[in-house]
């Protein structure tokens, strides 16, 4: 039977009480369970070095070879020229905003099941750590009418729109820059058959991710969401005009990835890792907050259906280059990071089929 992420999570239930969630706007200083050092996460060190994401212009006559060498150095890359109205970025940071501006108590009418996907929570990585992240979060897979009609009984109609227009655009803009990528290694249309006939991944599933970062009394010490790769093929990241976001290189270290107005960053996930035999990593990241503004990011979580088997895609693996992954679903990659997270991809690749994978 053809199963949806949804099943993902019903299966794997996360136990995060609701009455963790703070109320960000009356701490005057951190609480101990906000407060993180680099015992509560190896990766907690300050960001270092000057070198910047690859800035990329999609009307560049050389922007497959510029998204190749991005997603093969970086796993990221913001882009520019990417067709996405700036009028639309703007009505998905305001619904963004009015979201989380909500009383905490009309905000947990929406709230996420235990066993759910969709809704109003604390981020889903948290049972992974110790110590509480300084965010919220709101994910939106398949129809919000339901959620978005408990938290504006009567404007709940204007937001779906917004969010439905918004997937539409991000879903074409997804496939372009699985092509472009795909292309820059050679990969031909042909070489993905469940993109479809007209090769526009239409069978592709999709979340999206509204996070908000409140002003922080002491930003050092907290964390807004701790360092993860993303399960996805892609995700495209729209972040208001606050910093925070920060990707992660083993030979440069944290930098941070300034918020270009009306731009958008991409993150190559685990699949697409996957997809390419490791030739693109999946790009480490994680966002820190700050004491003067709130932030805002809207992650677009593009996969493709949640039952397809993924796996090295046949032109790039060869007598040098063999396959460093099992073929798995997306639905079986995320139940695997449900239980082992950041370990997750070095996991899978000690077993030659899924079946061997629980
Ligand atoms: O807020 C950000 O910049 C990052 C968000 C993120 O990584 C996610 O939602 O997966
Ligand atoms: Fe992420």
């Amino acid at each position: 039977m053809h199963s949806t992420l949804s099943d993902v999570f019903i299966s794997h239930p996360i136990h995060i009480p609701l009455s963790n969630l703070p109320d960000f706007t009356s701490l005057r200083h951190l609480p101990d369970s906000y407060t993180w050092t680099p015992k509560d996460d190896l990766l907690f060190s300050a960001s270092s070095s000057d070198e910047s994401l690859p800035f990329i212009d999609l009307s560049d006559p050389h922007v497959a070879t510029r998204v190749g060498h991005a997603c093969t150095t970086w796993g990221a890359f913001q882009i520019t020229n990417h067709g996405v109205p700036s009028r639309l970025l703007d009505d998905i940071e305001f619904l963004t905003g009015s979201l989380f501006q909500l009383p905490v108590n009309r905000k947990l009418k929406a709230a996420r099941r235990e066993d759910g996907i969709s809704g109003y929570g604390v981020a889903r990585i948290a049972s992974f750590f110790n110590k509480q992240m300084w965010s919220e979060g709101f994910t939106v897979i398949g129809s919000p009418l339901d959620d978005f009609h408990k938290l504006w009984p009567r404007q709940h109609l204007k937001y779906c729109k917004i969010i439905q227009e918004y997937e539409e655009h991000m879903q074409k803009l997804a496939a372009k820059l699985m092509w472009l990528a795909l292309g820059a290694l050679g990969v031909e249309e042909k070489d993905i058959e469940w993109a479809g006939p007209i090769s526009d991944f239409q069978g592709a599933q999709a979340a999206i991710q509204l996070n908000h970062y409140p002003i922080c009394p002491e930003p050092d010490r907290a964390m807004g969401l701790a360092a993860h790769t993303d399960s996805t093929l892609l995700t495209i990241l729209y972040q208001n005009n606050t910093a925070g976001l920060q990707i992660f290189r083993d030979d440069v270290g944290w930098i941070t990835v300034p918020p270009v107005p009306g731009s958008l960053v991409v993150n190559v996930g685990d699949l697409l890792h996957i997809l390419t035999n490791g030739i693109f990593p999946s790009v480490l990241h994680r966002a820190r907050v700050n004491h003067l503004r709130s932030r805002f990011s809207m992650a677009y979580l593009w996969g493709p259906p949640s039952d397809l088997m993924i796996s090295p895609l046949p032109k790039l693996v060869d007598p040098l280059h063999s396959p460093l992954y099992p073929s798995l679903t997306w639905k079986q990659y995320l139940a695997t990071k449900a239980t082992h997270f950041n370990q997750s991809l070095s996991f899978i690749r000690n077993y030659l089929s899924s079946d061997q994978i629980s």
